[in-house]
């Protein structure tokens, strides 16, 4: 028999998620947030404001969009961000126009964020938030890999190594722990992470007219 169905499954309207990464620096946020886009058709990146000078190869508005401080600090007066924080001795920041208009027509969005950004976005957004923290395998690893990336100087790396156990303190802050030694398998659990939270119910807001019409076919 035809189905008398007016929606598909696999069509049914979603609200967005909001997709954090968290780690001590070097551990590979950005590694799998680059992973995640390139393969997953359905998340967008948050592109954060920052008061960092860029890194050598980093593109302004793709990576980062960098500004002055007199212009960030404008924009916190203005109400723009969704959330900021101090890091490492500069200002970060989520605008917040395209974050909220996105989640509500079901697009995702992925946030490479600190522990702090992380708090706030909780605290306003709690029920659309996930939030993820990456562990990288041993400390001398995490010192490896920040020194390989071949970006900052000794003096920033010291200084990032200096933080990271602090930065690591975080960890119990956050609904998912995965360690970050095989890039592949770390990348796996993420995907897994958001596939199976794309599928909470409470996310699935067109799920309640197709359980409707389920309930009660049409004869
Ligand atoms: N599983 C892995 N195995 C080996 N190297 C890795 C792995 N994941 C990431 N890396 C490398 O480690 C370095 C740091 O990774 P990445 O820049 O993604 O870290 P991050 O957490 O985003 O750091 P930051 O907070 O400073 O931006 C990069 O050179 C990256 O290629
Ligand atoms: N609270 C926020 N933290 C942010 C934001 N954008 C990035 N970050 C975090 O800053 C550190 C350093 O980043 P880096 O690119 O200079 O290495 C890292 O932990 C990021 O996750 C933000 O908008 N808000």
């Amino acid at each position: 028999m035809a189905s008398t169905l007016s929606q598909k499954p696999d069509t049914l309207q979603r609200r967005g998620l909001m997709l954090i990464m968290s780690s001590p620096s070097g551990a590979g946020k950005t590694t799998v947030s680059r992973m995640l886009l390139e393969h997953d058709g359905h998340i967008r990146m948050s592109v954060s404001v920052t008061t960092r000078p860029p890194r050598p190869g980093e593109v302004d508005g793709k990576d980062y969009y960098f500004v002055g401080q007199a212009e960030f600090d404008r924009m916190v007066e203005d109400g723009a961000f969704l959330e900021w924080a101090f890091v490492f001795g500069h200002c970060y920041g989520t605008p917040k126009a395209e974050v909220k208009a996105g989640l509500r027509q079901g697009h995702d969005f992925l946030f490479d964020i600190d522990w702090q950004g992380t708090q706030q976005l909780y605290q306003k957004l709690e029920t659309d938030v996930v939030r993820v923290f990456l562990l990288p395998p041993s400390i001398g690893e995490l010192r490896r890999r920040l020194t390989s990336r071949g970006t900052d100087s000794a003096e920033v790396i010291a200084g990032r190594m200096a933080r990271a156990q602090a930065e690591i303190s975080h960890w119990d802050g956050y609904d998912y722990v995965v360690v970050n030694d095989d890039i592949d398998t770390c990348f796996a659990k993420v995907t897994q992470i958001l596939a199976a939270e794309r599928m909470r119910r409470a996310r699935q807001t067109g799920l309640i007219g197709f359980v409707r019409e389920l309930m009660h076919p049409v004869p």
